[in-house]
């Protein structure tokens, strides 16, 4: 009797299970307090989400990670779901128009792991070129594009490592960071970094925690934005990053490009993710499985953003914060810029490249092998800076 859904008194709440720390932050204690209702709470693997178990559970609440697609397919037979939280940054994955159409409340995580991408990086650049921790009259030129909460944390980093910045953003106005073309960009910088979200020509909404120009968004579609012209214009010798989406490069014209340059590449995500062909995967200089935010600090910060959503929503305090789950931080940008042969403790990436390497099985790495290295992804620590 205890356990039965009670539509009037509970809040059910579906959620992905990768979502760090979900029973610390929803349950009674921490969200019917003041509302009297009781936390059902149904944690389920993200890509399981779908019409069947909406209808079958009643939720209230959806909270989802990137992997979960939320539009009409999933809801145009749900009644009662009022509140979509995604303890992301991007929001590629959510319908926002059908959303606001159907008048649910939906929050985003903006900026929740700008910090753990910008190290991851850092950690990528200084791995294979470790040649940029000294200060020389000739430092290299970063080109960041996307200048958002990452790229813009990124600038910082690079900045205090005393490296030039070329950054392209066309939806933010000129300033000494964004000072620069797409093509001077590609053209002449030694490293080129993405931070863009993925949008398309015909999206406008692909842009919450961006909202103050997400109407523009259209003008400047960022799907193969590195496509076989750019990648042409880029020397061979410049070293290309994707954090953002998979994608914003074509995979197909980046894989010709490298069989033809040589080109150092590093790939956190992947055009036809979770699946990987080893064709690529082989002339990649890192690859990592969509885990360049997956700090503990990045990933607590995304729940405490959507659970703070939640509470408003309901008008109610938050009783829950991540300060009080976070074990003490000993990792200081400042050390390791005195100490980069610390490198490997604070990050060492190259583990999390072997690992998705040693995944591969009959020429791929499938779906469920990325999948679980994402869901089981070793304790990462923010560097504070
Ligand atoms: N690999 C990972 O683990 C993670 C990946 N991401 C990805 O990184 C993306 C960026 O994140 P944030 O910086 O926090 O987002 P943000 O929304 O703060 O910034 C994105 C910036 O890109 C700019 N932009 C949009 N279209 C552009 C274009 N065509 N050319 C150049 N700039 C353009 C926007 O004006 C905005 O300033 C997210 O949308 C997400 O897809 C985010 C977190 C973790
Ligand atoms: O925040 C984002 O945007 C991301 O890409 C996430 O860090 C990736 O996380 P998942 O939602 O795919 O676990």
């Amino acid at each position: 009797m205890e356990n039965k859904p009670n539509a009037a008194t509970d809040l059910t709440i579906v959620a992905d299970s990768n979502i760090a720390s979900l029973s610390e932050f929803f349950n009674n204690d921490t969200l019917s307090g003041t509302t009297g209702r009781r936390v059902r709470m149904i944690k389920v693997a993200g890509r399981d989400i779908d019409a069947q178990l909406l209808a079958d559970t009643q939720p209230n609440v959806l909270l989802i990670r990137s992997v979960t697609h939320v539009n009409a397919d999933l809801l145009k037979d749900n009644d009662s779901v009022r509140f979509v939280g995604s303890a992301t940054i991007g929001t590629d994955h959510v319908d926002q128009d059908y959303l606001a159409a159907r008048r649910i409340h939906f929050a985003n995580a903006a900026g929740c792991s700008k910090h753990s991408v910008a190290q991851y990086v850092l950690s990528a650049i200084l791995t294979l070129r470790p040649e940029y921790w000294q200060r020389s009259s000739t430092p290299p030129t970063l080109g960041i594009i996307g200048l958002g909460n990452i790229g813009s944390t990124l600038a910082q980093y690079a900045s205090s490592l005393g490296w030039q910045v070329l950054g392209y953003d066309p939806l933010l106005p000129a300033s000494s960071l964004n000072n620069a073309s797409f093509a001077q960009v590609i053209e002449k910088s030694d490293l080129v970094s993405l931070h863009v979200p993925l949008t398309d020509k015909s999206s406008a909404t692909s842009l919450a925690g961006s909202a103050h120009h997400s109407s523009h968004a259209h003008e400047y579609p960022t799907r193969h934005l590195i496509d076989k012209n750019a990648l042409d214009a880029m020397p061979a010798s410049t070293l290309l990053i994707n954090s953002a989406r998979g994608p914003v490069i074509d995979a197909a014209a980046l894989q010709a490009d490298i069989e033809r340059t040589g080109r150092q590449v590093v790939l956190d995500v992947f055009e036809h993710e979770p699946q990987i062909e080893e064709a690529l995967l082989s002339k990649l200089a890192i690859a990592t499985p969509h885990i360049a935010g997956y700090t503990l600090e990045g990933k607590l910060r995304g729940t405490q953003m959507i659970y703070d959503a939640l509470c408003e929503k309901l008008s109610i305090s938050p009783a829950q914060s991540m300060h009080q789950l976070l074990p003490l931080n000993m990792f200081l940008w400042s050390e390791l810029q005195a100490h980069p042969d610390r490198l490997v403790k604070f990050y060492d990436i190259m583990q999390d490249d072997k690992a998705l390497r040693a995944t591969l099985a009959g020429g791929q790495v499938k779906a469920a092998a990325f999948d679980q290295l994402r869901r089981d992804y070793h304790l990462r620590r923010e560097w504070q800076f």
